[in-house]
C-alpha cells in the first residue's frame, strides 16, 4: 500500500472543517482550486446526508460551477441574492496580517468580487501556504485584457516586477480565464505595502483584477500533519 499524500490529506481535512462551517438556510460562496474542492464536496454530503438544508452557493469559476453541480449544490447568482453568509476559497500565500496572494487557478477576479461580498470569509489553506512577506514564493497574477497585454507588461516593469503571460499545460499558448482574458504572473522582490500595490496594479489601464486580497479574510484554517496525524488550527 503505498502512503497517502500528506499536502493533499492536509487539504481534504481542513476542506472538511471549512465545510462543517456551514449552516442551513444561508448563502454560501464556493471558491476555487484543489483544498476548496473538497470543502465543495463536504458541504455536498452534508446536504445529501440531511444534516444541511436550504442552502444556495455562487461560484468563483467554472471549476466551483461544475462540482457544485457534481455534489448536488443548488446554485444561484449575485443578482439574486441580497448577501453571501460565508465564503469558502484557497490561498497561495497568506501572511500574518491574513493578506493573500491569490490566482493560482486564473480565478482571482470572480474569487475577490465573491470573497469581499461574503460576511464571513474563511480561507482554507495546506501550512505550505504560510509565509512571513507576500510575494516570497508566489508572483502576483494579474488579469488582464488581450490588447492592452504589452502597455501593461511595460507599466509592471516601471514599478520594479518581472512580468511573465502565463501559458496553458496541455494547451498551446496563454492561459485565457473565465472572462475571456490573460494572466500575467509578476514576481517582485519586495512587496513592502501590499494594500498600495493592490491598488497600484488595479489602476493600470487594461487590468482587470490581480491576486493580492488584503483586509479580507476572516479566518485562515490551516491544515498540517503533525507526527503523521492530521489537524486543523485557526489563525
Ligand atoms: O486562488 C485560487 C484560484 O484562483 C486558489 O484558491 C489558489 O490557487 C489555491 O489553490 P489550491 O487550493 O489548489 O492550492
Amino acid at each position: 500500500m503505498t502512503a497517502a499524500d500528506p499536502v493533499k490529506v492536509m487539504k481534504e481535512e481542513v476542506g472538511k472543517a471549512a465545510a462543517a462551517l456551514v449552516k442551513s438556510n444561508s448563502v454560501v460562496g464556493l471558491g476555487t482550486g484543489s483544498t476548496t474542492a473538497y470543502a465543495i464536496q463536504y458541504i455536498g454530503e452534508r446536504l445529501k446526508s440531511g444534516e444541511l438544508k436550504d442552502i444556495v452557493g455562487v461560484p468563483t469559476s467554472f471549476q466551483a460551477e461544475v462540482l457544485a453541480k457534481q455534489y448536488g449544490i443548488p446554485l444561484t447568482t449575485l443578482d439574486a441574492i441580497a448577501h453571501i453568509d460565508i465564503a469558502i476559497d484557497g490561498a497561495d500565500e497568506v501572511d500574518p496580517q491574513k493578506n493573500l496572494i491569490k490566482g493560482g487557478g486564473a480565478a482571482h477576479t470572480r474569487e475577490k468580487v465573491v470573497d469581499y461580498l461574503a460576511n464571513q470569509f474563511i480561507v482554507v489553506i495546506d501550512a505550505g501556504k504560510l509565509v512571513d512577506k507576500l510575494g516570497s514564493s508566489f508572483a502576483v497574477p494579474v488579469e488582464v485584457i488581450p490588447m492592452a497585454m504589452t502597455p501593461v507588461m511595460n507599466a509592471i516593469k516601471k514599478l520594479g516586477g518581472k512580468p511573465e503571460l502565463r501559458m496553458g499545460v496541455r494547451k498551446a499558448g496563454p492561459v485565457i480565464t473565465d472572462q475571456g482574458n490573460m494572466v500575467i504572473d509578476v514576481r517582485f522582490d519586495d512587496i513592502p505595502d501590499p494594500v498600495n500595490l493592490e491598488k497600484t496594479l488595479n489602476n493600470i489601464p487594461g487590468v482587470l483584477e490581480n491576486g493580492i486580497f488584503v483586509n479580507c479574510a476572516d479566518i485562515v484554517l490551516i491544515g498540517e500533519v503533525i507526527d503523521g496525524k492530521p489537524s486543523v488550527r485557526q489563525i
